[in-house]
Order: structure tokens, then sequence, then C-alpha cells
């Protein structure tokens, strides 16, 4: 596997047809990666991820975290997970928007209307355009991980019992020049995360323990294994630990597509996963379990979900 910076590089430029010998050695790709690392790129062809987009999502960026604060209060949401988040104590580099449910047909303009009561058409565009390429991609990629581990056919009922929501996120250069936390240690709640970051800062745990720092490649999104997809698989995947440190003197920009299941679908392992070698690990739960005990510890993230799973071992 073609490993650089630390975790696996794969290349998706090529047109991909289904069930072809490319498809086919990719699949085993990404599933290895899953297993292995939990976190991998992937080159993406350069019509489906243009420069131009890229660099439209970052001037957007900048010109929406640069409203007034009581603007971009008006996105905020009783869930953290689905809203704006300024700058707190814990946190106090870090602020992120969220677009729940970014694939219906009038999510984009809803939150840029919001934003902008006169209208920014083109930073719409700009976001709809990005969240269908994660989207696709996300879909693709679970299509892989479902296909290699023989269970392809569960692919389209975890579709549609999916929600997807994108969060853009603001990290603010540290006040001194010693590096600073701008996001704390955890792991995604749900099935798989597309992430597009314009700086480094972004840091994975190794299985062995050791920080693997995420450098952001040219023309290339990043996938995270999320804990929702852990379990659904009886634990064949890896959901790596990620943080964010921050240091020099610019601030960085990220977004990310985060599919994960709607909150009444039920998390549980098909059967065709459970046999002698692999004893099923977690008894059912639904996302909205999963979600009650992931707000209280919001700010601690670190461990946690293993907490919910020793609770939820059979
Ligand atoms: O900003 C980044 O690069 C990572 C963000 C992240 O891990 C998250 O929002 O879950
Ligand atoms: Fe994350």
């Amino acid at each position: 596997m073609d490993v650089k910076s630390g975790i696996p590089c794969l290349d998706f430029s090529k047109t991909l047809e289904e069930g072809n010998e490319g498809w086919v050695n990719l699949c085993v790709k990404v599933r290895e990666a899953c297993e292995q690392y939990g976190c991998f790129h992937v080159i993406m062809a350069n019509n489906k991820l243009p420069r131009k987009l890229c660099d439209d999502m970052s001037m957007g960026l900048k010109d929406l975290f640069d409203l007034p604060h009581e603007t971009k209060q008006k996105n905020s949401h009783p869930d953290f997970y689905y809203g704006y988040q300024g700058k707190y104590e814990a946190l106090p580099l870090y602020e992120t928007f969220g677009i729940p449910n970014v694939s219906a047909p009038d999510a984009t303009q809803a939150f840029t209307d919001l934003l902008w009561p006169n209208g920014n058409s083109h930073f719409c565009q700009t976001l709809t355009c990005m969240s269908k390429t994660m989207v696709e991609l996300e879909h693709i990629i679970r299509k892989m991980v479902f296909e290699s581990f023989g269970v392809g056919k569960y692919y389209d009922s975890s579709i549609e019992e999916s929600q997807n929501i994108m969060r853009v996120m603001k990290y603010e250069a540290p006040p001194s020049k010693e590096p600073a936390i701008g996001l704390h240690t955890h792991t995604d709640i749900g099935i798989l995360t597309v992430l597009h970051q314009d700086l480094p800062g972004l840091e994975v745990l190794s299985k062995e323990g050791s920080w693997l720092e995420v450098v952001p490649q040219e023309g290339a999104l990043t996938i995270f294994v999320g804990e929702a997809l852990r379990a659904w698989s009886n634990g064949r995947v890896y959901a790596a630990k990620h943080r964010v440190m921050m240091s020099g003197e610019k601030d960085r920009y990220s977004y990310g597509l985060f599919a994960s299941p709607k909150e009444e679908a039920v998390i549980q392992a098909p059967r065709e996963l459970v046999d002698k070698e692999h004893r099923l690990l977690f008894r059912p739960f639904t996302h909205a379990d999963f979600i009650r005990f992931y707000f209280p510890n919001i700010h601690d993230l670190d461990g946690v979900f293993d907490k919910f799973f020793r609770e939820a071992l059979v």
C-alpha cells in the first residue's frame, strides 16, 4: 500500500467502474486501510475535485467566519454537532458551523440565506458542489467496504438510514509560538467522514500508539472511519483517534462531510460478520443512544466510545 506521511494514500483518479479489476483492487486497499489505520487519503480526479472549487471554498469560508458574531449565531443548534459553535474555554481556537441534511435540495440555500439575507449564490453553489463531491465519494468508499466484507447487499439500506452533515471549521493561529490544541482527541461518531484541510495540523493516533501527521495532499480528500461503522462491522474496522494541533501564524480552515446513521437507525452487526472467530461484540443500539451518551462528554471525548461500548458489550 502506498503510505505517505504515515497514512495510506489511495489513487481514485482513474475512471472507476464497479466490478472491474481496478475497482476490485481498490476495494482491497480501502478495506486494509480501514482495518489497519482507520484513516487514509484519496487522490481525486481533477474533474471531481477541481482546484477552483477548493479555492472558492477557501474564499467563501473566510467570508463566513468573518461575519459578525450575532450573525454567526443564527446557525446555532441545541445539539452542538448540527450548528454553530463559537470559541469556548476548552477550545479557544476552534469555531464551527453545521449544515444538517446537506444533500436535501434546499439545505445549502437555507444556510446561505440565513447568514446572508441578501443572498450569496456563489458560495451556495460552491457548497452544493463540494458537498455533492464528498457525498459521492463517501458512497463509493462505503460500497467498497461493504463489498470487500461480502455484505454489499446491505449497502442500499445503510444509505437510506443515513444522514449527511457538512461541517466547516476554523482554527485561529495560536497566540504564542507554543503549539496549542485546536481540537481535542476524539474519534468520529458516524459512519465515514470525508475531510478537506488547507493547512497541516491534523494528527492521527496509530494502532501502535504514535501520533502521525495527516498532511494535506494537493487534490486529495481524507477519510476517517467512524464509531458507528466500527460497531456495525463488529469491530472489523478501526476508528482512529485524531486531534488538531495548531502552530505557526496562519489560521487553519477545514471542512468535512460527516455521514452518520439517522438518529432512529439501529446499529447492529449483520450476521455474516459474526462467527466463531468474530464473536458478536456489541448489543444493538440506536444512534440516538450513542448521541445521548456523546454530547455530555463532548469536552472530553478521549476514550468515551470505549466506555459506551463496554456497556454495550454482549
Ligand atoms: O479540522 C480537521 O482537520 C479535523 C476535524 C475533525 O476531526 C472533526 O471535526 O471531527
Ligand atoms: Fe474528527
